[in-house]
């Protein structure tokens, strides 16, 4: 379930200003979805310019844009550490020390790189702050634990969805191979508890929740300025 209300110029402008902080030399752990897209087109205009980098992807559609636009890439299971990486969110808190992803199901691969990248770049538009959160939480389930997780996440006063593909009949199938569930827990206040909580449910792969993971969130808006806030 992707949030899309923020314009084209607004991700661009985000997306471009976070791919100048990306130097020679630099591992680029390289988002997903339409504002990390913006970052990682430009970095393939400056690999072509002669910049020395290497892309690490966190989904299908990251990997064949770098393909595409030419970012050389390492495999994510033989990366340890990123230099920087850059990716969009459905939703940020004020602050943004809380974010939801997963609006495109990567959220699993992302967050591993999050967790790998030394300064991890959000890159939004003004759509996408709320306060408190409230976007429901992607959850990656093991197709075997489908029923246990639900259970779970009723319990814990969500309500999961079995995300629908759209051009297929049946669910979503991740790049992992596994099932989405959209978890609506209406007004989030405590987002880094309910964090806690969905990692500790056997049978989750991974949840959109990213606390305290962000070092920078680059804002554009229409007219193409971006606001940088660093954490
Ligand atoms: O799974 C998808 C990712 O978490 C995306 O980063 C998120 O959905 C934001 O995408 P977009 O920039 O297209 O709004």
């Amino acid at each position: 379930m992707k949030n899309t209300a923020g314009t084209e110029a607004a991700k661009r402008a985000a997306g471009e200003a976070a791919a100048a902080e990306v130097a020679d030399g630099d591992v680029v752990g390289l988002g997903t979805g339409s504002t990390a897209a913006h970052a990682i087109r430009d970095l393939g205009d400056r690999a072509a310019a002669g910049l020395d980098i290497e892309g690490v992807a966190t989904s299908y559609q990251s990997r064949a844009l770098a393909r595409e636009v030419g970012v050389p890439l390492l495999s994510l299971s033989d990366v340890a550490r990123v230099d920087v990486a850059i990716d969009g969110a459905d939703q940020v808190d004020p602050d943004a020390n809380a974010l939801v992803k997963g609006g495109g199901a990567a959220h699993a691969r992302e967050k591993v790189v999050a967790s790998a990248a030394d300064r991890f770049l959000v890159v939004a538009d003004e759509s996408k702050f709320a306060d408190p959160l409230e976007y429901p939480v992607p959850v990656e389930v093991l197709p075997d634990a489908l029923a246990r997780v639900e259970r779970a996440v009723r319990d814990a006063d969500g309500d999961p969805e079995l995300r629908a593909a759209e051009r297929k009949d049946g669910p979503v199938v991740t790049d992992n191979g596994n099932l989405v569930l959209d978890c609506d827990f209406g007004a989030i206040e405590a987002p880094a508890s309910l964090a806690r909580t969905l990692s500790g449910v056997a049978g989750v792969v991974e949840h959109g929740l990213f606390v305290d993971v962000a070092e920078t969130v680059f804002v554009g808006d229409d007219d193409g300025d971006v606001t940088r806030t660093t954490l």
